[in-house]
């Protein structure tokens, strides 16, 4: 396992930001953490880069535990934070030096040559950091992550902010470094998820409330199954109400929305065949990303 967060619980003061966290994630996987404002996120992201210990539980990242070795830990971590801070009177080239020298790396020019041209950096690679637009700076923030080579990058929001066309070129940047890299980024934006994530953790109220592959999300909590079926005419709704297991059915614009407590398809199929209709069209239909997050979260 790359990341393996054990019932994790932070307080702050005597609020709980965190409670009993479980989760983990396998090396190479790219996961999606949700939840709306004030979940708690951020608090767990900065557990996991070693900036807070949890109050109670513990975490680990390639099986090193950041209160047995603090500084092998943060080497296995690249972190992008929220508000990304910068030195704002830096050259990027002088700052991403300086970053090198913080983690002590070897062969620094080539080091930093090889991650201006991976985070597309080059045509703005002699500015101040001051003058970059909002997409560069977030380049430079992924490229400071990036500098030690470590095996796992957490990411805070790093589209957030940002116009269409940057977060594209970041989305890009994220889904070509998670090929190589396990990947935990959090984002409010659900595209976001569905362009980059294999599997979405959401949090709510510091708890997590669903933990699943995206194909799969949504299922622990759907009661009911939604189908469509088109025939080639009108059907008789009376007849096609007495299914087993059909608990609604609507008719708009020549379509059959189904909702029903299993997958009755098959049932469909031979309701069509024995009313002499020809199917034209007989799809299970999946809850959007965001009509679960809201169930989940609401
Ligand atoms: N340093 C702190 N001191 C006190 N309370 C804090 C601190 N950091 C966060 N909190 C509180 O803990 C809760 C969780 O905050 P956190 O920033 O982790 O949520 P989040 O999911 O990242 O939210 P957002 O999406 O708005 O960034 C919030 O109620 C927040 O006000």
């Amino acid at each position: 396992m790359s990341i393996t967060v054990t019932n994790v619980s932070k307080y702050y003061g005597r609020q709980k930001a965190l409670n009993n966290v479980s989760f983990s994630l396998k090396t190479g996987e790219v996961v999606g953490f949700l939840g709306p404002n004030g979940a708690g996120k951020s608090t767990m992201m900065r557990i996991l880069t070693g900036y807070f210990n949890p109050s109670e539980g513990r975490v680990e990242v390639c099986g090193i535990d950041p209160a047995v070795d603090s500084i092998t830990f943060r080497r296995k971590i690249g972190y992008l934070p929220e508000h990304n801070p910068l030195y704002d009177d830096m050259y990027i080239t002088e700052y991403l030096y300086f970053v090198a020298g913080i983690y002590q790396l070897r062969d620094v020019k080539k080091r930093v040559e090889d991650i201006i041209e991976l985070t597309g950096l080059t045509p703005e690679r002699d500015k101040k950091i001051a003058f970059l637009s909002k997409g560069y700076r977030q380049r430079v923030g992924l490229a400071q992550a990036l500098l030690p080579d470590p095996e796992v990058l957490i990411l805070d929001e790093p589209t957030s902010g940002l116009d269409p066309n940057q977060i594209d070129g970041i989305r890009d940047l994220i889904l070509n470094l998670g090929q190589s890299k396990t990947v935990l980024l959090s984002t409010h934006i659900m595209q976001e998820v569905k362009a980059i994530c294999e599997r979405a953790i959401i949090i709510n109220k510091g708890n997590i409330v669903a933990d699943e592959p995206l194909s799969r999300l949504g299922e622990s909590i759907a009661h009911e199954i939604a189908i469509e079926a088109e025939f080639d005419k009108k059907a008789d709704i009376e007849k096609l109400k007495a299914i087993v297991g059909l608990n609604s059915v609507t008719y708009t614009n020549n379509k059959y929305f189904i909702t029903a407590s299993e997958d009755i398809r098959p049932q469909i199929f031979r309701f069509a065949v024995d009313n002499n209709l020809v199917l034209m069209e007989l799809q299970l239909k999946q809850q959007s990303l965001e009509s679960i997050f809201r169930k989940l979260t609401s």
